[in-house]
């Protein structure tokens, strides 16, 4: 039977008020409040059993396993590592037990089991939706954000919780991860130096255990770093999990000794099958055991990854034997008869009970999320230089160049189409120039596929938001097509009045046209600008003049007459 996942009626929640959290360094009472809402009582472990993974072969078509029957058990509190040479499998067996697409044309198999219990796809769903967060290895952040805004917007998209409650884990989580002295500094762009790349690793981690997650699943967060950046982000990720007793899974790629420590269970896969699984301090025995003694002062992840590895052996066919022979040995061993009995009395003592996730957090509402979307791409709109400083930089090209270009006409009847047409060419560059936003998209694009993914909002949310932030860019009903007098009531008052177009179009003109005296001949078809009177009205077209020349009479020629 399949238990079923719900929520309890009581409250998980911090129900003091937040201390007064400043610059000061937290004391472990502070700390403990702050960090009220990580606290996991009631996920005690995550299993899983025979799973596998295969695919449909690129090249032959044929199906091709890369999860190979692999088994484990993660418990409160501790750090787990799935870790073997690239391409062994490691982000396809945290998807899976992420509940994630594992990959095109993939077909998984294998049992997840939540507290000893088995569960099915829709009660895994509901439980990560409600329970767990992912953490990829191209963590995407908004760079022209400041780290505390950065933790602010995350937890106004995933909660509805009081803004005291709110700067109360933004606040708890800048100390957790050692962010607070960069709480101020901005992210940063590819233009704009901002935080370390360790650091933006602990801040993605943070912006992910902002909405309270009992389990956190990492696509190796270590990699791109150097040995003490990537030590730094498991030692605070150590911190916040020991303290509230979470669980995580993570892959990692070449750990230093330092980092690979940290760690308290392991798994070494190697081609999709299982090499070792259990505690971190015992897998140095268990290869003595099998013959393969780790050299004093050798590192002992890299000395393993090096075993298991067979990507550089010349001689392909003997290394694929040796490889799995030390599978078999695994098999075989009593680490493995260990693993496969505590899975069993596991599974037993799963009693198919209700899972208790605690109370649910309260999440905003559709309008509250558009706004917090809007509030984002607002400040980023303003700060980042790709979006702001460069188009800044291309309306002054385009002030010399319209410059230089007028300085040639004179108030001939000539040179009115011709300013005219300028002008309107430089309002509408202004709004052309929305596509300087494209690469800045591309961040924001990222942004929601993450934030998707981890259940925040959705593509309503999004599409309203960029809609609303993108309008006045898009839309060109400044009154050069067709005038307001005779526009549309639809365009008219749902765009016209706020097309910022349509000011500086007509601004342009005034500013170009208020003070000239164009004097049109007797004859109306040598007149090339089209006047209305002050009431809006165009003048009656002489009955001489041929149908589609510009025609009304100029105000002044109407006060000489
Ligand atoms: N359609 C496919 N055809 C052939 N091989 C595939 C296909 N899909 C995935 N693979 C292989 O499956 C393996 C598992 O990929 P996965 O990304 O899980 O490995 P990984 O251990 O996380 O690698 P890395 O450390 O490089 O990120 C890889 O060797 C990949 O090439």
């Amino acid at each position: 039977m399949v238990p079923e996942v719900q929520y309890s009626s009581g409250s998980s929640h911090n129900d003091k008020e937040p201390t007064a959290l400043n610059s000061a360094a937290f004391d472990v009472e502070q700390q403990a409040v702050a960090e009220a809402h990580l606290r996991n009582t009631t996920i005690k472990s995550i299993a899983w059993k025979g799973v596998k993974v295969t695919v449909k072969d690129r090249k032959t078509k044929l199906p091709k396993s890369i999860v190979d029957d692999v088994e484990g058990v993660v418990e409160a509190g501790e750090l787990f590592a799935i870790m073997g040479p690239s391409g062994c499998g490691k982000t396809t067996l945290l998807n899976f037990l992420a509940s994630r697409p594992t990959g095109p044309s993939s077909s998984t198999s294998g049992k997840i089991l939540v507290n000893g219990n088995p569960m099915d796809s829709r009660s895994l769903t509901l439980f990560h939706r409600t329970t767990s967060r992912f953490v990829e290895q191209e963590d995407t952040m908004i760079g022209s954000l400041t780290v505390r805004e950065t933790l602010h917007f995350a937890s106004r998209l995933a909660t509805a919780s009081s803004s005291s409650e709110r700067i109360s884990r933004v606040e708890g989580l800048l100390d957790a991860f050692g962010l607070r002295e960069q709480a101020n500094t901005l992210v940063g762009t590819p233009l704009r130096k901002g935080i370390s790349g360790g650091q933006k690793r602990r801040l993605g981690v943070a912006s992910q255990l902002i909405t309270g997650p009992k389990v956190l699943f990492l696509d190796e967060p270590t990699s791109g770093l150097d040995s003490v950046a990537g030590w730094e982000v498991v030692k605070y990720l150590r911190g916040v999990t020991k303290r509230n007793n979470l669980i995580v899974i993570a892959s990692i790629h070449q750990p230093s000794t330092a980092t690979f420590n940290l760690f308290d269970k392991l798994l070494l896969m190697s081609h999709g099958k299982m090499h070792y699984f259990g505690p971190v301090a015992a897998v140095t025995s268990h290869y003595k055991s099998l013959g393969h003694q780790v050299p004093v002062h050798v590192n002992p992840a890299e000395f393993l990854l090096e075993l298991v590895n067979t990507d550089f052996t010349t001689d392909k066919d003997t290394a694929s034997r040796q490889l799995e022979d030390m599978h078999l040995a695994w098999m075989n061993s009593v680490k493995s008869t260990e693993l496969r009995v505590l899975l069993d009395s596991i599974e037993k003592a799963g009693s198919n009970a209700v899972i208790d996730l605690g109370t649910p957090e309260k999440k905003p509402t559709h309008i509250r999320l558009v706004l917090t979307l809007l509030h984002r791409s607002f400040l980023k709109s303003y700060r980042d230089v790709v979006v702001y400083g460069i188009r800044l930089m291309m309306y002054m090209g385009l002030a010399i160049m319209m410059g230089t270009v007028w300085l040639r006409l004179d108030t001939s009847q000539e040179s009115i189409i011709p300013i005219i047409n300028a002008l309107f060419y430089g309002s509408a560059f202004l709004s052309f120039m929305a596509c300087a936003y494209s690469p800045a998209y591309i961040e924001d694009y990222m942004q929601y596929i993450k934030e998707k993914r981890n259940g925040l909002y959705g593509a309503t949310s999004m599409i309203v938001s960029n809609f609303l932030i993108g309008t006045p860019y898009l839309l060109s009903v400044g009154g050069f097509m067709v005038p307001p007098t005779i526009l549309n009531v639809f365009y008219k008052y749902v765009f016209h009045y706020w097309d910022y177009q349509k000011y500086a179009f007509e601004n342009m003109l005034i500013n170009e046209f208020s003070e000239r005296v164009y004097v049109c001949q007797k004859t109306a078809t040598d007149c090339q600008f089209h006047v209305q009177d002050d009431k809006g009205v165009g003048h009656p077209r002489p009955a001489n003049a041929k149908k589609g020349t510009y025609l009304k009479a100029h105000q002044k020629s109407r006060e000489n007459a």
